[in-house]
């Protein structure tokens, strides 16, 4: 429940359907999950990158940006992980119901977490993207050196050394990001909103 027992929702005058028939595809969110450095920024961005080329409506909500903004005031300890993960999966929702095609990369380390906000969505909308890595080889790549801070103890909680990843019980879709090119690994997520009549 919120703070006040006065609100009342105003339903849109221009609908969802109307904007997927205006648009010319179905809207949903690609909810990429897994460790710092199994490639959730660069996959959200390549995949971003080949709808808009493409024609699709599409934008990225990444961790690191918006950490920056509307999630600056929390921390890395699981309660604000926690409150971080619910506020984008109400962004996310928002994105969907613009008609958008929304690629989400966050760590999103919990299981719970991601469950809610796969509740959110009607059936189908939801598309979780586990990045399967193992974490040597997302340690190996250390894009932003931050791994071999979290060794030294100059990044404390940090996910996957000193903070749990939760891995997906049943994803859309695993990519193994430490095996596939970039290249693969657009095309298997296209193929898949493809298949399942999105695009
Ligand atoms: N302690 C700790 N643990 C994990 N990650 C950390 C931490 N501190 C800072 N960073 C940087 O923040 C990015 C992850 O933010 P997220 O919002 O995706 O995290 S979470 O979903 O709330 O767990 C993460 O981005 P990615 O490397 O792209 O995953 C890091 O750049
Ligand atoms: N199949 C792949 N998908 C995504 N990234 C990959 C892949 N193969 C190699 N990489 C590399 O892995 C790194 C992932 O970094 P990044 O996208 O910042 O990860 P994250 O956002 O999960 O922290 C990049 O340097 C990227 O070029």
């Amino acid at each position: 429940m919120g703070k006040s027992n006065h609100l009342t929702w105003h339903q849109s005058t221009i609908t969802k359907t109307d904007r997927h028939q205006e648009n010319g595809h179905k809207s949903c969110v690609l909810w990429f999950t897994g460790l710092s450095g199994s490639g959730k920024s660069t996959l959200a961005n390549a995949v971003d990158q080949a709808l808009f080329k493409a024609g699709f409506r599409s934008y990225v909500l990444d961790g690191d940006n918006i950490r920056h903004g509307l999630n600056k005031d929390l921390s890395f300890g699981v309660s604000d992980r926690k409150e971080n993960i619910r506020r984008i999966g109400e962004v996310a929702k928002l994105f969907v119901d613009s008609g958008q095609i929304v690629s989400s990369a966050f760590i999103s380390p919990f299981l719970e977490d991601r469950a809610q906000v796969r509740n959110m969505f009607e059936n189908g909308e939801f598309i979780e993207i586990f990045l399967n890595c193992p974490i040597q080889i997302c340690e190996d790549r250390d894009p932003k050196g931050l791994y071999r801070k979290a060794r030294i103890g100059e990044i404390p909680e940090f996910t996957g050394i000193s903070s749990p990843y939760e891995i997906p019980d049943n994803p859309e879709i695993i990519i193994e990001t430490g095996r596939m090119s970039i290249e693969e690994s657009v095309k298997e997520i296209l193929k898949y909103l493809k298949e399942r009549k999105i695009l």
